[in-house]
């Protein structure tokens, strides 16, 4: 499983203040671009490359969960086409934007913060068909039986597409067990957090590594 941590540095002067060194046991950056305004994207892409120029890089641009960032789908596809050649994968929110073409690094991202959905299967398998580099999907688990479900589920979609990247996580306490035992059920990475969390029930990145270690043994 690989260890992905987000960055969201709401300026570029806050970005400036990241210690990459903290980040050395960590395998891929998710920039999360939508803490910052418009108009420092740019000078803020060429920084964090230079940042973290040995680590993979994810550019996410969230409207999902906060109302100040949904923006129009021609700008949220004209975000889409200017960064996803900067970095190694780029998180696209096709759902909502159903328009935008998938670039072939791209993360096909859906969130519920409501539930884990009954009709999971169904949607991963419509994520799938868009063959995208990555499925990705996050939801709210409201008991154990939904984070069970949402293992359930995700083992059967990756045993039914073997070659298909999946990336599944049940958010909040209850959904931690999603976050460290992704390689038993056919989750290839991990969100984990170095400073700040980018969602409930992410888990530091020492505490990933110990406890991944102790459940490989
Ligand atoms: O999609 C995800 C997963 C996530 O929501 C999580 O639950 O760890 C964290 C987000 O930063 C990332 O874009």
């Amino acid at each position: 499983m690989k260890i992905v941590v987000p960055i969201m540095p709401k300026t570029l002067a806050e970005l400036a203040t990241i210690d990459e060194r903290k980040f050395t046991a960590v395998d891929m950056i998710e920039w999360r671009a939508d803490f910052m305004t418009f108009s420092e994207l740019e000078q803020a892409a060429r920084d964090v490359k230079i940042k973290f120029s040995k680590h993979e890089i994810i550019f996410t641009y969230r409207t999902e969960d906060k109302v100040e960032t949904q923006i129009s789908a021609t700008d949220y596809a004209a975000l889409i086409e200017r960064f996803a050649a900067d970095f190694d994968y780029i998180d696209v929110e096709k759902f909502t934007f159903p328009d935008v073409v998938l670039p072939e690094n791209a993360i096909f991202s859906y969130h519920d913060f409501d539930q884990i959905p009954e009709r999971l299967p169904d949607i991963l398998s419509d994520m799938i068909a868009e063959n995208p580099a990555v499925v990705k999907f996050a939801g709210m688990p409201r008991d154990f039986a939904d984070v069970l479900r949402l293992m359930q589920d995700t083992l059967a979609a990756s045993e039914k597409a073997p070659h298909q990247t999946f990336v599944t996580m049940a958010m909040g306490k209850i959904g931690q067990v999603t976050r460290l035992m992704g390689d038993e059920f056919g989750s290839s990475w991990t969100f984990a957090t170095v400073e700040a969390a980018s969602a409930p029930g992410q888990l530091s990145v020492a505490d990933i590594l110990t406890l991944t270690k102790i459940l490989e043994n």
